[in-house]
């Protein structure tokens, strides 16, 4: 199978499959052509009242004054045609599953805002996220939609721990000592650019403090012989972790991992 890459694209598959391998993440560097439309049809999203049948929209709450922020929107690729067009984009599962070295098929598309004031994510892999239940490997697409570097909370992974399995109890956050003394590597990334990562690739990240926002779109893939579970995925969060507008008053709602 082959990467039906953009013109003026090049790059050598084999060595990005071999970073992949060793580190359990590949940076490619602009690999999405149109991250500023992406962008408009995210501002879109953001503006707009949430409602009961359109994208799931989540909010937190901004550590500079505590007012309510959007940080996520999940489940959007049918209600979005630009957006809907990227999430279905061969280009993205051509490349996951090269790295995997099989066909794949997609799990599910959210954004991650991470606006001003938004909140850092702790020490985890994906994997902990109840995903086994589905699948026990998936590859993710993370898709820069705004510039992200140290300072407005880029992602941070730590390299070659992708092959040891889940390094902790699913649903809760690794402690530090999970990754021994090895150090994250910071991923900056231009809009456009694409880091796909292994679910098992322990990564964290800090809040933003500047005044940039970070988004980024992640798409994670798996294997097509595992079968498609995006369907039975989003029934099953609708009911252990709706969107904002769907929560009921007499229920908590955990965030896992
Ligand atoms: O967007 C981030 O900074 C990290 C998000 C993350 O790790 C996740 O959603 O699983
Ligand atoms: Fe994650």
């Amino acid at each position: 199978m082959k990467a039906d890459l953009p013109r003026g694209t090049s790059l050598d598959l084999e060595d990005k499959r071999a970073s992949f391998d060793k580190d359990g993440f590949v940076k490619f560097a602009g690999l999405v052509e149109n991250a500023q439309e992406l962008r408009e049809h995210i501002l879109a999203i953001e503006a707009a009242e949430p409602q009961v049948d359109g994208p799931w929209l989540y909010f937190e709450s901004s550590g500079k004054d505590a007012s309510p922020l959007i940080n996520r929107i999940e489940n959007f690729a049918d209600h979005d045609d630009v957006l809907g067009d990227c999430v279905r984009s061969s280009l993205m599962a051509d490349i996951a599953a090269q790295l995997l070295g099989e066909p794949v098929c997609l799990f599910k598309e959210k954004i991650n805002l991470k606006l001003p004031g938004g909140g850092g994510f702790e020490l985890h892999q994906d994997q902990q996220a109840g995903w086994s239940r589905y699948a026990s490997l998936f590859v993710t697409a993370l898709i820069a939609i705004d510039a992200a570097d140290t300072s407005n909370g880029c992602l941070e992974v730590f390299p070659g721990l992708h092959k040891d399995g889940l390094l902790g109890p699913e649903g809760s956050p690794l402690p530090i000592s999970a990754v021994g003394n090895r150090a994250p590597i910071p991923v900056e990334l231009s809009p456009g650019d694409v880091l796909f990562f292994d679910s098992y690739a322990p990564h964290a990240s800090k809040p933003n403090l500047s005044d940039r926002p970070r988004r980024a779109m992640y798409l994670t893939y798996n294997r097509l012989r595992d079968g498609d579970h995006r369907e039975d995925y989003y029934l099953h969060k609708w009911d252990t972790y709706p969107p904002d507008i769907a929560r009921r008053k007499d229920r908590t709602y955990a965030y896992r991992v």
